[in-house]
């Protein structure tokens, strides 16, 4: 089971272990989201390097584990998974030099993310698929500097990682397809529910519809239309509840009744024009901030953040249990 195995053709180099039999991930960048990929790997039995220059990171990261892991506990942990399998280390090389997968997870700053895969790259064992958690920027523009861009790939996950399933893969120019295809089986391989893109979709999937949603919010908000908490109720009291079981395609079709989506486009189509073509984004001025931000603490109402971290947790989990969806791994894992 320890043996990596050597494969050729959905791999980028004969080094290179299968999604099966990766037993190692490197994280770079122990953030938020960098955080809750070790969370996730830990959980999936995965030993895990993680690499981060904050000088507090180290215990930062912890604290974000020792959250999530009654969590993790509750939902069944893989054969030998432990908090224990971690290894913080002091260098980025460190992280990755006997590493069978990479997840970066450093700011969302491009030069940035540049300079840190073509670090990561000539650090890293040849063959071994290197993703990005961007939200937004595409490969190609990531890949430019790096010696070997056609390892590089975007996988793209949903806060937090532990829990939230989806993960969007794509590639650049540059990248390649194989090593699209081996992130995409690596991920469901290790318990994520894969979407694969071909070519590179603007602002991903799940993203682009997320901040269209966000567009009209931050407009409500500016003009003063809603609060930041009409806004939230409104989506966990309406159409949130339906997006947990249904897609907003499906969930429409119900709503042309026996004439389905096409008695749905036919009635309400004309109608959609006006919202459809109506706004651009808002400026994110200072008062729009402010009052974004105001909302927000508002919203919390006294919450903490680790109340609030602890209460979104424990409603995905239900979710997650409720609509059957808890056994999503593929049992190797
Ligand atoms: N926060 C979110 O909801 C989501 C964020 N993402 C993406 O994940 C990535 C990380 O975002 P967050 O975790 O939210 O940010 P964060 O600010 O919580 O964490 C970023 C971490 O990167 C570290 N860092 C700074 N410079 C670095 C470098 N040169 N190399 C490695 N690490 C470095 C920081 O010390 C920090 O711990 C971004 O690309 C973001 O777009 C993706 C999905 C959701
Ligand atoms: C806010 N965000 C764009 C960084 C969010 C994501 O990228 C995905 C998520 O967790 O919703």
């Amino acid at each position: 089971m320890n043996t990596p195995e050597t494969t050729s053709p959905a791999t980028t180099s004969p080094e290179t272990t299968s999604p099966e039999h990766v037993r190692r991930v490197a994280c770079v960048g122990a953030g938020v989201i960098g955080g809750g990929w070790v969370a996730h790997f830990l959980a999936r039995g995965y030993d895990v390097t993680a690499w981060d220059p904050a000088p507090d990171a180290g215990r930062k990261l912890r604290r974000l584990i020792d959250a999530a892991w009654p969590t993790l506990t509750s939902l069944g942990l893989a054969e030998g998974a432990s908090t224990d399998r971690l290894t913080v280390t002091d260098t980025l090389e460190q992280a990755v030099a006997d590493t069978e997968f990479v997840q970066e997870s450093a700011p969302e700053k491009l030069d940035l993310k540049r300079d840190l895969l073509a670090r990561m790259d000539a650090a890293t064992p040849p063959g071994v698929v290197i993703a990005s958690s961007t939200s937004g920027y595409p490969m190609t523009d990531m890949q430019t500097t790096a010696a070997n861009p056609s390892r590089l790939v975007v996988g793209h996950p949903f806060n937090p990682p532990y829990l939230i399933p989806l993960v969007e893969v794509v590639g650049g120019e540059r990248t390649d397809p194989a090593a699209v295809a081996w992130a995409s089986r690596f991920y469901e391989v290790a318990g994520k529910s894969v979407i694969t893109m071909d070519d590179e979709v603007p602002g991903f999937i799940a993203n682009r519809l997320q901040e269209a949603l966000w567009r009209e919010a931050l407009h409500m908000v500016a003009s003063g239309e809603a609060t930041v908490r009409d806004i939230d109720r409104s989506i966990t009291e309406g159409p949130g509840l339906r997006w947990a079981v249904m897609g907003p395609m499906l969930t429409f079709a119900l709503a042309g009744g026996e004439g389905g989506m096409a008695h749905m486009l036919d009635h309400f189509g004309p109608s959609l024009k006006s919202p459809w073509t109506r706004l651009e984004a808002p400026e994110l001025d200072k008062a729009l901030y402010d009052a974004v931000v105001a909302g927000c603490d508002e919203a919390a109402d006294g919450r903490s953040l680790a109340d609030l971290v602890a209460e979104r947790d424990q409603g995905v989990v239900d979710v997650l249990r409720a609509t059957g969806r808890l056994d999503r791994g593929e049992g190797s894992r």
